[in-house]
């Protein structure tokens, strides 16, 4: 590995931001860029007996499920546009001015219609980048609008609990199916590819994103981001409190140093696709006690969701 990470304390995290930019840094040894490095597969290669265990070690990426979740269908719902004539959309915020029987009535109605168009698209091919145990993956291959998921994971361990859980549920039947492989080594195009709490977990997250982005459709195909701003509040709830205090995430998981801006990102994306994406959405999501998973504006600040659409 050309570079040594060190965690960063929060009093030097200024100093690194900006100056020290691992995120266009390529590698010179590892054969492979979207390779992953033993620590981590080590790391996840221990986790992986419990991963289904949704008040153990992944406890949190279970609640965080149903966040991103709702993330990646408000998006694809912002997508599609409502065919039903007999649907009146109103063009001013109906919530503020009608009844609230009304504006129930008409939120339904839209809801309705946008479900059936979904359910008519064309079905979605989803590729989920370090699926892990599944957690996602098998949520995905329960929507109907999807028709199939590859999830790929460099974490041996990972792959077979995915395996062995997707048997559980006959729904998913021949809709998700696991692999485990390097990005690099997927062949074919998908309309959606996830990389959730990924890329804070790999060397060289440019060269993930890249390879995801020749993998993602280029008429209109969607690719959804989640990972964690380089900042202090990161540092704050994920290390100090998420590992050290509550302990409710497992010690050793992140690395102040590989964490990832959203504004590095998105600086990335215009350097190499100028004018072939559009950003569809950012929000900033946090985890509170008592609330779970909640979304906030600040996508600057702890962890984000991002979705990035391909134009061309
Ligand atoms: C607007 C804004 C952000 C303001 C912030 C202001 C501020 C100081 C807020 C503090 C928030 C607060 C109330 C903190 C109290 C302590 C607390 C609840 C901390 C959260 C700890 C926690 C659950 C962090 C989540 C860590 C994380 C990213 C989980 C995902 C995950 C999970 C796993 C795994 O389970 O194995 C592995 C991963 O790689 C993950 O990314
Ligand atoms: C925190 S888990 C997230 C799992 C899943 N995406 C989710 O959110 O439920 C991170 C996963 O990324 C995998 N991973 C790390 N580096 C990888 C790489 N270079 N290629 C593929 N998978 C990788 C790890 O093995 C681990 O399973
Ligand atoms: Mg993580």
């Amino acid at each position: 590995m050309s570079l040594s990470f060190k965690l960063l304390k929060p009093t030097n995290v200024l100093s690194q931001l900006g100056v020290f930019s691992r995120f266009a840094v390529r590698m010179q040894t590892r054969c492979k860029s979207t390779d992953a490095s033993e620590d981590e597969v080590k790391h996840f290669q221990e986790l992986a007996p419990t991963w289904w265990d949704t008040d153990g070690s992944q406890r949190i990426l279970h609640k965080m499920n149903l966040a991103r979740l709702d993330f990646v269908q408000r998006t694809l719902r912002s997508q599609v546009k409502i065919q039903d004539p007999d649907v009146f959309v109103p063009g001013y915020n109906y919530k503020e001015f009608l009844p609230e029987y009304v504006s129930e009535n008409i939120q339904r109605e839209v809801q309705d219609s946008l479900e059936t168009s979904l359910g008519e698209r064309p079905e979605m091919r989803v590729l989920d980048v370090g699926c892990g145990g599944g957690i996602l993956s098998e949520s995905l291959a329960r929507l109907k609008w999807v028709k199939n998921v590859q999830g790929i994971d460099l974490t041996r361990e990972c792959i077979m609990v995915a395996k062995e859980h997707a048997k559980k549920d006959p729904i998913i039947e021949g809709k998700v199916n696991y692999e485990c492989k390097a990005l690099e080594d997927v062949t074919g195009q998908f309309d959606i590819i996830t990389c959730m709490e990924m890329l804070e977990h790999v060397d060289v997250p440019s060269e993930i994103l890249r390879h995801c982005w020749a993998r993602l459709n280029p008429d209109k195909g969607i690719l959804f981001l989640s990972t964690i701003n380089r900042d202090f509040i990161s540092w704050f709830t994920t290390i100090f409190m998420g590992e050290n205090v509550l302990k409710v995430v497992p010690k050793g998981t992140h690395h102040l140093g590989k964490y990832i801006n959203a504004k590095e990102i998105i600086a990335w994306f215009n350097e190499n696709y100028s004018g072939q994406f559009r950003l569809l959405d950012l929000k900033g999501t946090m985890y509170l006690p008592l609330q779970g998973w909640v979304e906030h504006d600040c996508s600057n600040i702890g962890n984000y969701f991002m979705a990035i659409q391909r134009l061309q």
